[in-house]
């Protein structure tokens, strides 16, 4: 069974990067053990919250950034650090030639009913600066915290989905993650569809209609509401997910973040055969004007990602 460390090795002979996943998958399986025990100490709530010995609380979003923070501080080709914690970015390992952009904990508002989080992560070249398109990625990936605790990551080549054991090691499960090009599954939120665009509005019409639609098929809605859990799925079976512009998110650009959603997310697609857009160009492509820069999100199966584009095209 290939672990990371050989598939590392197999994939890039860059120490730096190789140190920086392997520093990110350790941050991960930290924090996959904080998790497990979070509802006895106490650290399910928010900042502010006592435990039952009533110590304060450090919510648990602070607590994973902490973990990642101190990972990449021991980690010499970590150089900067983008995380949506912090306002700013750190400046770690002068010397260091990779900056690491996170959300350490996605789908926070899912820890208190033991649903699914994640750790998101992207690595980019330090030398191109903190704002950097998503296709000059060196890597991406993100930690799914469910019934197994799973690692997913991409280089340059083909997505890889890891597992942690119960001897903390990550055993390859699957070589090279592949998006089937159709499905009948899309996840969106809903109920917010009052605010939704035209194209939001028919691409979801035509897959409500079902067999007897345009779309000429039966679709099912899946919303786990953690973006890792939900594009956890469409990598392994497929669908799309959609976090759309709409007339609430206009003024602040989208809902979910550029740097450490989107770009690590549309990385990881595209490495397993499948697309991301804004509705209008590949995420992949987007200049980022701040590092906490929101936008629209659309990505799966690449059937589903054209259709949702062609409603774009015709306003
Ligand atoms: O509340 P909504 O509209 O369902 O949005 C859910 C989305 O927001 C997020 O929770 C935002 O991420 P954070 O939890 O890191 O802030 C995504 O994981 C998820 O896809
Ligand atoms: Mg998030
Ligand atoms: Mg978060």
């Amino acid at each position: 069974m290939t672990d990371l460390a050989q598939w590392l090795a197999a994939e890039t002979d860059t120490e730096g990067l190789a140190g920086v996943i392997t520093a990110m998958a350790a941050a991960g399986a930290e924090i996959a053990a904080v998790l497990r025990a979070a509802p006895i100490a106490g650290q399910t709530g928010l900042a502010g919250a006592t435990n039952v010995q009533g110590e304060a609380q450090k919510a648990l979003d602070v607590i994973s950034n902490d973990i990642v923070l101190n990972h990449l501080r021991a980690n010499p080709a970590t150089s900067i650090l983008v995380s949506e914690e912090l306002d700013e970015a750190v400046h770690l390992a002068p010397e260091g030639s990779l900056m690491v952009a996170t959300d350490p904990l996605d789908g926070s508002s899912n820890l208190d009913v033991n649903v699914t989080v994640g750790t998101i992560f992207s690595v980019l070249a330090a030398s191109g600066g903190m704002l950097q398109k998503g296709r000059a990625q060196l890597a991406a990936g993100y930690i799914a915290y469910g019934p197994a605790t799973s690692l997913v990551v991409r280089l340059t080549g083909r997505t890889s989905v890891f597992c942690l054991d119960d001897k903390g090691h990550w055993v390859q499960v699957v070589a090279a993650a592949a998006v089937p090009a159709s499905s009948g599954e899309f996840a969106i939120n809903t109920a917010r569809e009052r605010f939704w665009d035209e194209a939001t509005r028919r691409y979801v019409a035509e897959n409500v209609a079902g067999e007897t639609g345009p779309a000429g098929k039966r679709y099912n809605m899946r919303w786990v509401g953690s973006m890792v859990a939900d594009i956890h799925r469409i990598l392994m079976r497929g669908g799309i997910f959609l976090y759309p512009l709409d007339s609430e998110t206009l003024a602040n650009g989208g809902r979910l973040r550029l740097l450490y959603e989107a770009n690590p997310m549309a990385w990881l697609i595209e490495g397993a055969g499948g697309l991301s857009t804004t509705g209008h160009e590949n995420i992949l492509d987007v200049e980022p004007t701040h590092i906490h820069q929101r936008i629209p999100v659309i990505l799966g199966s690449a059937d589903e990602v054209h259709r949702v584009e062609r409603w774009y095209r015709q306003g």
